[in-house]
């Protein structure tokens, strides 16, 4: 059949996870010998085509959107297992370099004052983070720059002053967060959203064993807690930053079906990535029928 000529050679020269190409300023050569059949066929063009990739120089020539880096968000209430899955995604992506960077690293701190009160200062409030410095540090990592991402003390509600964590350059940037969606600007650094939902009994047994084993709490001041800030602010920030998602996950980390169809589509955009890196002019398009019909008439 010509169209499965056409898919076999594409998939060979450019292996698994092939999408959809537009060749733009790609000269194809002319087939040669004397039993080469006319480039007018379907075959003609599969032959040309898998050998104008073989031949392509291989230096970078791709729009530079297609250089970034893949950023995914993952948000979803407190205790729902974002870090989880995020550590998940992580390890199956084992053969590309991935970075994490948490919401949480971007808390303001309190103040002495706050902090003689912190009972009464709500983190699950979006003024709670420094979104401008959150949004510089994406910046940062978009232009493939190294930066230092603050470290912040759960315990004690403040920044560690002399401490951070460096971040370097990748191919794939998780942000991670209860707010993550809820800022435009943050929202649109995003190639994919990410929403763990998870019961919210579930997230508060989770929440009471977490802090108090982990975040130097009792268990009356995480109940305490949770009904006067964390479950309204999930009710009027988190929930309704949920329709921002791509993907829904229900029950976290359980979901290993949901973790692998979507591992399984970040491999498929990095593989464009790499295609787009390796052939000059080559841009990578959504495969459809009019794309192959662009490839036999070129
Ligand atoms: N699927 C799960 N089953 C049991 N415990 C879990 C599961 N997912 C997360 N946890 C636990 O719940 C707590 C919160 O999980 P975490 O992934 O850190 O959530 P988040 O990042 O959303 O706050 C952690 O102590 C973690 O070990
Ligand atoms: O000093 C602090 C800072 C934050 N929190 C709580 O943390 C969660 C967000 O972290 P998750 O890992 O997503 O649960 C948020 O609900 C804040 O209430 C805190 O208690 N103290």
């Amino acid at each position: 059949m010509p169209d499965k000529a056409v898919d076999d050679a594409m998939e060979s020269a450019v292996g698994a996870h092939f999408s959809g190409l537009r060749l733009e300023a790609l000269r194809l050569p002319a087939p040669s010998g004397p039993s080469s059949p006319s480039s007018s066929t379907s075959a003609g063009a599969a032959a040309a085509l898998a050998n104008g990739l073989a031949h392509a120089h291989a230096d970078v020539a791709s729009p530079s959107s297609l250089r970034q880096p893949f950023v995914i968000g993952v948000s979803g209430g407190t205790a729902s297992g974002k870090t989880t899955v995020c550590d998940m995604i992580i390890q199956q992506l084992h053969d590309h370099r991935v970075v994490l960077v948490n919401q949480d690293s971007f808390y303001r701190g309190l103040t002495a004052e706050e902090s003689a009160r912190a009972q009464d200062y709500n983190f699950d409030h979006p003024d709670a983070f420094d979104t401008e410095q959150l949004l510089e540090c994406m910046g940062q990592l978009k232009r493939a720059l190294p930066v230092n991402v603050p470290i912040y003390d759960f315990k004690n509600h403040r920044r560690c002053s002399e401490r951070f964590r460096k971040v370097n350059a990748s191919d794939v940037i998780i942000l991670e967060g209860i707010l993550v969606f809820h800022d435009q600007r943050v929202r649109n650094l995003m190639d994919m959203k990410i929403f763990v939902d998870t019961d919210a009994d579930i997230r508060l047994a989770r929440r009471i064993r977490r802090d108090t084993v982990e975040r130097g709490r009792d268990v009356s001041s995480v109940l305490d807690q949770y009904g006067r800030f964390v479950k309204p602010a999930f009710d009027d920030f988190v929930l309704p930053s949920k329709k921002y998602a791509d993907v829904i996950i229900p029950r976290g980390g359980d979901n290993h079906v949901a973790i692998d169809l979507i591992v399984q589509h970040i491999r498929t955009k990095l593989g464009m990535h790499d295609l787009c890196k390796v052939f000059r002019n080559v841009f990578v398009v959504q495969s459809t029928f009019q794309v192959k019909l662009i490839i036999f008439i070129d």
